[in-house]
């Protein structure tokens, strides 16, 4: 790609960033390494080369990325460049053709949705995915569910032991609601709620799966600006805790709250790097602007 100018970034003004602060210098010893090399902790969840194509199309190709922990991880990319695609293969929805996925150094051959909540992932989808004849506060205690000791037969016979599982349920869902602000809808059933408050329950739910990584789908789509502010926060306060993987087209959220980013274009990793890196990238910037150019 033809290297261009410094003409100015669509993904917005550069400005100071704090994640900025976390770079390490190594001191210079003799063992010092190659500077190509990542000193980086082992990541806790990677995509190594996968490759996914529909019929003729290719929607990734080749993509890698690896989430380190406690980091938010973003990816971006113009329309069409395969974000939604490369979620749904971190949630299993869609078997890559090649590549492998690796959990906590392990390759995880075939990943099922099914099998997400008990290796520690949650996710929380475009479409909310919230059970209308639940209330909210029954929606977020499905997110919960993988704490359930108790079987069946135990609730059906109404054990004590039942009992006490359900209460814990209801303090963990209780705390993942307080945590997002909407324990004051918890009697409500989603379809009554403005839908920002909606993306809120959604959010709830996969925080009460205490995830050890969470997969964001849009989560600020539908959003206003006061909505997706609070939201950078929330999900920077999850960064104590968890790894968030991120995708996203709002920018400011994007370059606001992301540790590292990986842009996709035409289902291809373009750049990889801080949000200050792939800002002004020129590949970045190529591909933005002939998504402006391809769209008027
Ligand atoms: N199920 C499918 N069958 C055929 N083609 C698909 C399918 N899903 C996605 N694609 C194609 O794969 C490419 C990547 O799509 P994808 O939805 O992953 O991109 P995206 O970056 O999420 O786009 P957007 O930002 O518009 O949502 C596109 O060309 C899309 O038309």
């Amino acid at each position: 790609m033809a290297a261009i100018g410094r003409r100015a970034s669509p993904l917005g003004p550069s400005k100071p960033q704090r994640w900025e602060a976390r770079v390490v210098t190594l001191p210079e010893t003799s063992e010092t390494r190659l500077p190509s090399a990542r000193s980086d902790p082992a990541p806790l969840f990677a995509a190594d080369g996968v490759t996914v194509r529909f019929g003729g199309l290719v929607a990734l190709d080749d993509v890698s990325l690896a989430a380190q922990p406690h980091e938010v991880h973003g990816v971006i990319g113009p329309n069409g460049a395969g974000k939604t695609t490369f979620f749904n293969v971190c949630c299993g929805f869609v078997r890559p053709d090649t590549g492998t996925l690796w959990w906590r150094g392990e390759p995880v051959p075939a990943l099922r949705p099914a099998q997400l909540a008990g290796m520690g992932i949650a996710r929380t989808l475009q479409g909310l995915g919230l059970f209308a004849g639940l209330t909210v506060a029954e929606n977020v205690m499905v997110g919960a569910d993988r704490f359930r000791r108790t079987g069946f037969a135990s609730a059906l016979f109404a054990l004590p032991r039942a009992g006490a599982d359900e209460r814990r349920l209801r303090e963990r869902a209780a705390a993942a609601m307080r945590e997002v602000g909407v324990e004051d809808y918890a009697a409500r059933h989603p379809g009554s709620l403005p839908y920002p408050v909606r993306k809120r329950v959604a959010l709830a739910r996969a925080l009460a799966a205490d995830p050890e990584l969470l997969l964001l789908d849009e989560p600020a789509s539908g959003l206003g600006a006061d909505d997706m502010a609070e939201l950078g926060e929330l999900v920077r306060a999850l960064t104590e805790r968890m790894t968030v993987i991120l995708v996203d087209h709002h920018m400011d959220l994007v370059m606001s709250v992301c540790d590292r980013i990986t842009v996709l274009d035409f289902g291809r990793v373009v750049a990889e790097g801080s949000p200050a890196q792939v800002r002004d990238d020129p590949a970045v910037i190529d591909a933005y602007l002939g998504e402006e150019a391809r769209h008027g």
